[in-house]
């Protein structure tokens, strides 16, 4: 089929997000720009997770139009493609309806920044995005509107939930596992006590090591 590799790593992203317990049933679905095309494979809409195959990923056009595949796309498709267009930069977008991310969504409360994790992965808060209505453009303007400029590859669309961007999808889906991770521990600590803010410059400086000087780094 055409595109086989972006298909091949869609559908295996798609089982990260039950790995890590980010989903229920059906919800949430991964996607991924194809390389050198205005294309993007995501998930069919409704479909089981293990059901899910490279074969039954779909292919759309960048206005969330269906290209090739046998399944009706994912019910959130316009909102990756809206974000596929106005943010050149991004190449995989993650949704999810994880259990404490999704909770923050519900009240409509960004997560503050009150771990070094927090810093690391989101530079700072992970905010939140409007209300916004399932199938057209409104999650996806939400999702530009908030990350435009931000730090964050996470936002909690109110009452909804997850959303992520990436430079891929993996590193989309990476966005959504560590904010579960540090909305759970964020959650927790304000059922002990007041959380301790880390301060802006403290912030700065662990963002940038952790994005530029942590882990493996190529030298060749
Ligand atoms: O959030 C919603 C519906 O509220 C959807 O995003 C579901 O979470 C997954 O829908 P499909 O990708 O299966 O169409």
């Amino acid at each position: 089929m055409i595109h086989q590799e972006t298909r091949e790593t869609v559908c295996r992203l798609h089982a990260e997000l039950v790995r890590y317990n980010l989903v229920a049933w059906t919800a949430g679905n991964v996607s991924e720009r194809v390389p050198g095309e205005d294309l993007f494979v995501i998930k069919p809409s409704g479909v089981s997770y293990d059901e899910l195959t490279p074969e039954a990923m779909v292919v759309c056009d960048l206005q969330g139009e269906l290209v090739e595949g046998d399944y009706a796309p994912s019910s959130d498709t316009a909102a990756h493609a809206y974000v596929y267009r106005h943010m050149p930069e991004v190449n995989g977008v993650v949704h999810t309806h994880s259990t404490y991310a999704s909770a923050w969504a519900a009240r409509g409360e960004a997560i503050p920044c009150v771990l070094t994790a927090m810093a690391d992965e989101f530079g700072g808060e992970i905010p939140v995005g409007p209300f916004a209505l399932i199938g057209g453009d409104d999650i996806g303007k939400g999702i530009v509107e908030t990350l435009t400029g931000h730090r964050s590859p996470a936002l909690l669309m109110q009452n909804h939930g997850v959303f992520t961007i990436g430079g891929s999808a993996k590193a989309a889906v990476k966005a959504a596992v560590m904010c579960e991770d540090v909305a759970r521990t964020v959650h927790v600590a304000r059922q002990l006590g007041t959380p301790i803010p880390i301060e802006q410059h403290h912030i700065d400086h662990l963002y940038d090591r952790y994005q530029n000087v942590y882990g493996q780094r190529s030298h060749l």
